[in-house]
Formats: structure tokens, C-alpha cells, sequence
């Protein structure tokens, strides 16, 4: 993840919680130790009766987190020892970032950028013995859904298309499976746009794709003037390292949604977003975790960070004056359970 503004900084205009990149880091630092893990215990729950346990990270990782200035935390989460059984361990990796260039520069230099900017990111990914990493939704381009404008449709692409040869040497250098959410161009039906998750296996693979099936209408999501519902039912994917789901985004406030992939044997249940903080910030901590204790699965949920302008106004539909900044994007941090 992309370094956040910290508390001391108290950029209140960019940063989520008055200032703080997350409400563990507000709650932690103004809170006494054991006020701090009392309230923990009930926001977030214990581990097998303990406070959530940070994993070190191999230098190789945080060096190229001081190089490159992104953000990198682990978290063990763990369940009761069996006597008969041996743990299976997995892994899991998740990236938020911001886009690169302002959103006036040409498409092909943007999505470039966010390449660029990601390599090093997956890398420290790689390197830290990630099984499965996900990457935040539409993560190639701006979201650009709330502009309505027919050429952010550039950015569309094949499953196999230039995102998915980019991670596909990811995958196979570090033996990792990869969910790639991207703008998909769907060239074999007419080119029809939908939003989909590309499951990219850990031998480089392409194992499938699920296209999102929740698609919003509301506020500046204007998301179906480009894609409508998916087609692909609630698919679980088999991997190296257990059965996946992905819900995307709007999904996420949908139970049966979730409920459909876990009757379909999901162990982990990925859900890639990008959402702003006055419209679903307060749900943020309760659905994921909701749907992790209603269907006995592991929820790994991300959004995208950082503030996102565009070259042209755009109205809600809301009565509210034209703007051409979508909100920011609130980092999602500890949402897995
Ligand atoms: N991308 C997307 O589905 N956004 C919806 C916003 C929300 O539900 O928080």
C-alpha cells in the first residue's frame, strides 16, 4: 500500500480519519495500551483469544518499501490448533494505490505509470512468500465511471490482454496466484465492456475470470453507462493454495451475494473495491467481516487510495452543483477476519 499521511501530518483533507491514514492508527495513538486493546477486542475481535500478531517482513520487502515510498504490514491471523491435522498456511496479499499521472495525460502513458509504480509493489509481494495477491478493482486506469465520458473505455482490455501478460511473469516468478481486476473488453461479443476480476494462476495460467454482478447507481458511480450486471454466476476458482472468490465492490452489500459464493465452497473471498469515504466508509468495517462470520470463510477486502480529478465536470444526478473530483478514496486497512 501506498504510504499514508500520518497523524502527525493532521491532513485532515486528505487523510481518512481527521488526519489518521486508518481508525486503528487514531485509536492507537491517543488511546492508553489497554484501553487500546479492549476497544480492539471489540471492534475487531481476538485471535484464538489474542491481539492481532504482525508478521516481520524479509528485508528484501521493506527495502523496496523505503525505495519506492509505499506502505507494507502483515498480519497473522490464526485458527485453533487440530490434533489430526496439519495448519495449512496461505498467504494473502492485497494492494491499494493511487493512479500515477493526472488524468488529462495520454491513456497509454497513464496505464504505463500505474505499471511502473505496481512493479515494485508485487515484487515486495513476491518476495514476502505471498500465495494469492489481489489487486484493487479496475486497478490498470483511473475509476473514471462517475464521468460518463465513452473514451475511458479505452482502457478496456482482453483477459489476456496487456494487464494480464504483466502479471502473468509476476505469477510464475513467485509461484503466485494473482486476481487482477481490470476493465475488460470482451472481443469475442461484440466488444462489450464489463468489469471483471482475471484469476491468473501461480504458473502464469490464466484460471478464469468473474465478471461483477452488482453494478452501482448511485451518487457518482454511474458505473452501468459502461458495464452492466455480470454473466458468470458466483464462480470459485481452484488454486495452488485453496478455492477463491472474488465479489467486486458493490457486491459487497449484497448478502446473498456473498452467501452464493460460499455455498459454492469459497475459502477466501476477495473483494476489490474503490469507494469513497462519505458514501461507504462507515459500512467498510461491517460487511466484510459480517460475511466472513456468516459463511465461515476468510474475507480479504481493498479499496483504492488517493484522490482522483478529472478534465471535465460531471454531475451526480443529485441536484448538487457539477465537480470533477470524485472523492477520495479512503485506504481500507484489517478488514480480513
Ligand atoms: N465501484 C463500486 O462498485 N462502487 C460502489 C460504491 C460503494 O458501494 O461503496
Amino acid at each position: 500500500m501506498e504510504k499514508p499521511q500520518n497523524g502527525e501530518e493532521k491532513e485532515e483533507t486528505t487523510a481518512s480519519f481527521c488526519g489518521y491514514d486508518s481508525l486503528h492508527r487514531l485509536l492507537k495513538d491517543n488511546l492508553n495500551p489497554h484501553h487500546f486493546q479492549e476497544v480492539s477486542r471489540l471492534l475487531t475481535g481476538l485471535n484464538c483469544g489474542k491481539a492481532l500478531e504482525a508478521v516481520s517482513l524479509p528485508e528484501s520487502a521493506t527495502s523496496l518499501s523505503a525505495e519506492h515510498g509505499f506502505d507494507i504490514q502483515a498480519f497473522s491471523f490464526c485458527a485453533d490448533k487440530e490434533l489430526l491435522r496439519e495448519p495449512r498456511i496461505v498467504r494473502v496479499g492485497l494492494i491499494q494505490n493511487s493512479i500515477v499521472l493526472p488524468t488529462t495525460a495520454h491513456f497509454a502513458d497513464q496505464k504505463k505509470a500505474i505499471f511502473e509504480k505496481l512493479k515494485p509493489i508485487i515484487e515486495a509481494a513476491g518476495s514476502s512468500g505471498v500465495n494469492v495477491l489481489c489487486l484493487q478493482e479496475a486497478w490498470m486506469m483511473p475509476f473514471a465511471f462517475c464521468t460518463r465520458e465513452k473514451r475511458w473505455c479505452e482502457f478496456a482490455e482482453p483477459v489476456d490482454g496487456e494487464s494480464t501478460k504483466f502479471l502473468q511473469s509476476f505469477a510464475l516468478k513467485y509461484n503466485m496466484v494473482i486476481v487482477s481486476p481490470i476493465l475488460e473488453r470482451d472481443i469475442n461479443h461484440g466488444e462489450v465492456i464489463w468489469n471483471t476480476a482475471v484469476v491468473i494462476g501461480n504458473h502464469g495460467n490464466i484460471i478464469g475470470k468473474h465478471r461483477k454482478n452488482h453494478i452501482p447507481r448511485v451518487g457518482d458511480f454511474n458505473e452501468s453507462t459502461y458495464y452492466m450486471e455480470g454473466n458468470t454466476g458466483h464462480p470459485v476458482f481452484e488454486t495452488a493454495f485453496g478455492k477463491i472468490a472474488i465479489n467486486i465492490c458493490y457486491g459487497r452489500h449484497h448478502p446473498l451475494n456473498w452467501l452464493a459464493f460460499g455455498l459454492n465452497g469459497a475459502e477466501i473471498v476477495f473483494n476489490p473495491s474503490a469507494t469513497v469515504g462519505e458514501l461507504s466508509e462507515p459500512m467498510w468495517p461491517i460487511e466484510a467481516r459480517n460475511a466472513a462470520i456468516a459463511n465461515s470463510y476468510f474475507v480479504a477486502s481493498i479499496n483504492r487510495v488517493g484522490t482522483e480529478t478529472f478534465p471535465n465536470q460531471f454531475t451526480s444526478g443529485d441536484g448538487k452543483p457539477a465537480h470533477a473530483d470524485f472523492g477520495h478514496f479512503y485506504p481500507a486497512i484489517g478488514t480480513a477476519c
